[in-house]
């Protein structure tokens, strides 16, 4: 029998394929493939293949052609194939490092603010309207029913707890939020989970190449972050879901999801100083772009500012008649004690912003009253509600993990771990954020103090809580433990890393939370290059330009030193006395006190220039020393928090 199949995109196929039905595998020949790269619509034999399943997926080298059309499937159901029968397949496009490929193409290399970027015939959302009019979106984005989210902190988490919300009262969810840690599919969730690598190449080339086809000088491929508002317009509406939660990449006005006209209600997170390059740098200014996704009344919902932003909301919303309403924070009791599944106190913020984002979804779609009569609570929230906010999930926000590859008690069964090396990963590179994170730290590291180890430890980066509520005690742990607390800390450059880690220093000072030791230490992941989760982690090597690194090493030991200049702290103690490479073993055991930059020696803090040797060796220092604890804070940046994920979870 052959196989007809047509794919997508240029593509070098070349050799044998495995063709996996639901219980085994058949290898099948590659029988004829036109000379030289397959380009759009070619056509590709094979032969050998024996049976045919709705399932059907080829592969070779990465290279997948799945998705048997469902008149194939019939016919085979119907026995209609015969062996000297083509079958036509609707194939999808295939390898996921060429959608990656494909996708780092269009970062553009334009900073952040950059005036000319603006320039050109159309506008940004002019072109954004006519990237879904070529999509074939436009009419049915306005049947999406969006809930639109911007804000400086706390998007995500409030989109996260929508999605939970809205799937736990039975509606099927379509999730937009960004940026990614691991892999892009992670931006686009459906039903509650990340969308399938099969999807996404479908969704994903079908987009491709309609635009490709239709790409003039005024209007070229677009930039990356417009590229994945369409992606995920295309997915939600092909994947016919009930709600589309879409939050906000940049802003607001100008933001490519400013594209939705019609909302059913929008919400806008705390606002604070962040991206003042594009945004302007005074919290009037921010808050005039983020209320730029309010929309001629439809009801939003914000949570309290401080007046110089609520001012310019309010006098939006006034402009436009919409109805704005200051949710307060949830209140413990509301929601019957439970406890919220993303952590930190600011979580409580975000949490009552989705309840009421989501509340006010459901009157509008006429689906309140059913689902609040149906529930017999009486002041607080329907157990839907509670049921959401308890399981919503966001990597890398407020997220511990035990790390099991270090556990010094390798006889531990089941996963277990010691406990003895403990990442705390939150992605804040904001100084309002910044500030959240050292009080979540400081808060759970006091929490864990009271707690009794092992713990199981679960697989990172699947959005599955690591900690649970709890610890397990199997009774052999190994008493009095010395805990260390380690900062791991990158940021980009168009931040301001005085006032980052300024923050989180004294945030965490009060509360009696004193890094023994900061290491600082580049990220790995780019913005030059999309990943997924099975991307490559080139192992060992080392950034060779520390520059930047120096710079963070040498504002925290001003900070933690009190030194209010770089005048009081002379710049030839950075230089010969910096450890090599790696910290060297008596690192761990010096202490803040011993360490007295103006005798020319960084005890507090080290520059490594490999994110892989710093987590061995981290690993290395509690496997040596089975008394020691160390809590890893790892902040500053998601791209940081990402690879952390990405390395632990090998
Ligand atoms: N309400 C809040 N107030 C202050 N900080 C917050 C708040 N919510 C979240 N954060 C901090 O911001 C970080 C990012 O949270 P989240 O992903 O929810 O926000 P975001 O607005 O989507 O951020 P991003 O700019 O990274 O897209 C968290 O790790 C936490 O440190
Ligand atoms: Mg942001
Ligand atoms: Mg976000």
């Amino acid at each position: 029998m052959l196989v007809h199949l047509k794919p997508y995109l240029s593509q070098n196929l070349l050799g044998r394929f495995l063709y996996h039905s639901k219980n085994c595998q058949v290898p099948c020949t590659l029988a004829w493939k036109p000379p030289g790269l397959l380009s759009f619509g070619e056509t590709l034999y094979f032969s050998g293949v024996r049976e045919l399943h709705s399932q059907m997926i080829f592969r070779h080298q990465g290279f997948s052609i799945s998705q048997a059309s469902t008149q194939t499937v019939e016919m085979e159901e119907n026995n209609m194939m015969t062996e000297e029968e083509t079958v036509q397949l609707t194939t999808t496009p295939t390898s996921y490092e060429s959608a990656m490929d494909a996708l780092s193409s269009l970062i553009t290399r334009q900073k952040r603010g950059d005036p000319s970027k603006i320039a050109g015939t159309y506008s940004k959302l002019d072109r954004m309207s006519m990237y879904t009019q070529i999509l074939g979106l436009e009419k049915h984005l306005a049947g999406l029913k969006i809930i639109h989210v911007a804000g400086t902190k706390g998007k995500g988490s409030t989109c996260a707890f929508c999605e939970a919300i809205m799937r736990e009262c039975g509606f099927r969810t379509g999730l937009f939020t960004s940026p990614h840690l691991i892999d892009v599919r992670e931006r686009f969730r459906i039903n509650g989970f990340d969308i399938t690598e099969d999807k996404f190449l479908l969704y994903f080339w079908d987009c491709w190449n309609q635009l490709k086809k239709n790409v003039t000088d005024d209007l070229p491929m677009p930039p990356l972050f417009q590229f994945l508002t369409v992606l995920a317009f295309k997915i939600f509406v092909e994947e016919k879901v009930d709600v589309a939660i879409i939050e906000v990449g940049l802003g607001g006005t100008n933001d490519s999801t400013n594209v939705i006209k019609d909302p059913v209600v929008c919400g806008i997170a705390s606002l604070g100083m962040d991206h003042m390059e594009s945004l302007g740098h005074t919290l009037g200014e921010i808050a005039t772009h983020k209320a730029g996704i309010l929309k001629p009344q439809v009801p939003a919902f914000s949570v309290s500012q401080l007046s110089e932003a609520m001012d310019v909301l309010r006098e939006r919303a006034n402009k436009l008649m919409v109805p704005l309403e200051v949710v307060e924070p949830l209140d413990h009791e509301k929601i019957n004690g439970i406890k919220l599944s993303l952590a930190g106190d600011h979580q409580y913020t975000n949490a009552a912003l989705a309840v009421s984002l989501c509340k006010s979804w459901l009157q509008t779609t006429g689906n309140l009253e059913k689902l609040f009569q149906q529930d017999n609570q009486i002041d607080g929230l329907p157990e839907p509600f509670l049921k959401g906010l308890s399981t919503a999930r966001l990597s890398g926000r407020a997220q511990v993990v035990y790390d099991c590859s270090s556990s010094s008690n390798l006889s531990m069964t089941n996963g277990e771990t010691s406990g003895d090396l403990i990442f705390y990963l939150d992605g804040a590179h904001s100084p309002e954020s910044m500030e959240a994170c050292g009080r979540w730290f400081s808060s759970v590291i006091k929490d864990v103090k009271d707690q009794s180890f092992p713990h199981s430890c679960s697989e990172p980066g699947t959005g599955k809580p690591i900690l649970e509520n709890g610890f397990r005690n199997n009774g052999n742990q190994p008493a009095d433990k010395i805990s260390k607390q380690i900062l791991l800390f990158n940021c980009m450059d168009v931040r301001d890393p005085q006032v980052l880690l300024q923050k989180l220093e004294s945030t965490c000072a009060p509360s009696g939370t004193h890094f023994s030791k900061a290491i600082f230490v580049p990220s790995i992941s780019t913005y030059s290059k999309v990943t997924s989760g099975a991307s490559v982690i080139p192992f060992d090597s080392p950034a060779k330009d520390l520059t930047w690194q120096f710079k963070l090493q040498r504002t925290w030991e001003r900070i933690i030193h009190g030194k209010a200049s770089d005048t009081d702290f002379p710049e030839k103690t950075l230089k010969n006395e910096i450890p090599e490479g790696f910290p060297h073993s008596k690192f761990l055991n010096e202490d803040v006190s011993h360490c007295n930059p103006a005798e020319g020696y960084f005890a507090c803090s080290s520059v490594v220039s490999s994110l892989p040797q710093t987590i061995n060796w981290l690993r290395h220092c509690v496997k040596e020393n089975p008394s020691l604890k160390l809590q890893v804070l790892v902040t500053g940046s998601l791209h940081l928090v990402g690879d952390v994920l990405k390395l632990i979870r090998r």
